[in-house]
């Protein structure tokens, strides 16, 4: 039996406490300190109330403050900020963490730096730990939403890091018949490709908000067009994920992740609202609360093909998506799928 420890009790980290229990680990769940009542809550009767499960009895939950006492023993660390918490993340929790201890982050996301070059969470982690300390980090992507793991549901996720020997030992705490564990050192590859879906997944469920509209009825569908916001989606990850160096075969990630998202993730309760016809402004005040990296990422991304356009890396002509999702988000534009963009001759 292994120590585990969860910084963040959000509903990722919380879904995980099932492979890992059940593996017959000792599970110690820390909130953060926003996650106070979700704590209070699983200290009652085990009942998460945003992931809206039971958790397995014997799992052991702590507070913030009593984040040392949970720490200590720990042979995996598990972190489940999102990016709205990633600077409490980096300011307090890596300090205080041990550095012979793997750290596992749920985190999917990338920063764009002012020259246009996007780097994933990982080698922020990385960047922003303490001088002189080495923490070992590695990081969770693929296809997998909390919900679905907490009830069993397969699931292929890939685990990153530099350290084949450290993904191994990890995957071997975690893997069951239910949660299956590919594991690669190619950071970017899988890093990019799983934090770009999340972009891709706004614009793919416009087309939902889209046949709502046109048919008058909220579930209304019209797959031709989600497909056609699909295959231009894929088109434009696959570029991205060449544009920063990672290995083409880890689109497998970013692509079942996009299709999980479309189908079942919180992403999509965002596109559908502006689909509609509301606006950003209108469609975050519906939404608030919920937990949405679909926009930080897209803002990201655009705002880096845009520097690397104007340094002539890129032609934006090869992102109409993603242009105008950003112009949705972050210049009042309506949506107004550019179709005709997304066609292309291929003659010989
Ligand atoms: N949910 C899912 O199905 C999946 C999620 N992920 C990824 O996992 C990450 C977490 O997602 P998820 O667990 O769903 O999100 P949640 O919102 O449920 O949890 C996020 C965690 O981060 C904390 N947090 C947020 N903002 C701050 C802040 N400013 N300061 C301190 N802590 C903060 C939250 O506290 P609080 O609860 O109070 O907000 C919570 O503990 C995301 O990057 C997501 O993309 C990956 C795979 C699937
Ligand atoms: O990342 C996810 C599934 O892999 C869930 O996506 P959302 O954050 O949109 O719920």
């Amino acid at each position: 039996m292994s120590v585990i420890t969860f910084v963040c009790a959000g509903q990722m980290a919380s879904a995980l406490t099932f492979p890992v229990f059940e593996n017959g680990h000792e599970v110690r769940l820390v909130g953060s300190p926003l996650d106070r009542e979700i704590i209070n809550g699983l200290r009652k009767d085990n009942y998460h109330i945003t992931l809206k499960r039971t958790l397995h009895d014997g799992i052991k939950y702590y507070q913030i403050e009593e984040f040392e006492e949970a720490l200590e023993g720990a042979d995996l660390i598990i972190g489940g900020v999102s990016s709205f918490g990633l600077d409490w993340f980096c300011d307090e929790i890596l300090p205080v963490l041990p550095e012979e201890v793997p750290l596992l982050t749920v985190t999917k996301g990338m920063v764009d730096r002012e020259d246009g070059t996007m780097v994933p969470y990982p080698y922020i982690f990385e960047e922003r730990q303490p001088e002189g300390k080495h923490l070992n980090f590695n990081a969770i992507g693929g296809p997998c939403t909390s919900y679905e793991l907490a009830d069993h549901d397969n699931s292929h996720v890939a685990f990153c890091g530099k350290d084949p020997k450290t993904l191994k030992y990890i995957r071997s705490l975690m893997a069951t018949d239910y949660y299956h564990i590919s594991i690669s050192t190619d950071v970017v590859g899988v890093e990019c490709a799983v934090a770009l879906k999340n972009a891709y997944a706004l614009g793919v469920t416009l087309a939902v908000g889209l046949a709502e509209k046109k048919d008058g009825k909220i579930g209304a569908q019209h797959y031709n067009s989600q497909a056609a916001l699909f295959g231009q989606s894929m088109k434009e990850m696959g570029k991205l994920l060449n544009l920063v160096g990672g290995k083409p075969e880890h689109l497998v990630h970013g692509v079942g992740d996009l299709y999980v998202t479309v189908f079942g993730g919180r992403t999509r309760m965002i596109g559908t609202l502006l689909g509609r016809g509301l606006t950003f402004e209108q469609a975050m005040e519906d939404l608030k609360g919920v937990t949405l990296e679909s926009i930080v990422i897209a803002t990201r991304t655009a705002r880096a093909v845009k520097k690397l356009a104007e340094r002539g890396k890129v032609d934006l002509k090869e992102y109409p998506l993603l242009m105008h999702i950003d112009a949705i988000l972050n210049q009042g534009a309506e949506v107004d799928i550019p179709w005709d963009a997304f066609t292309w001759d291929d003659l010989d």
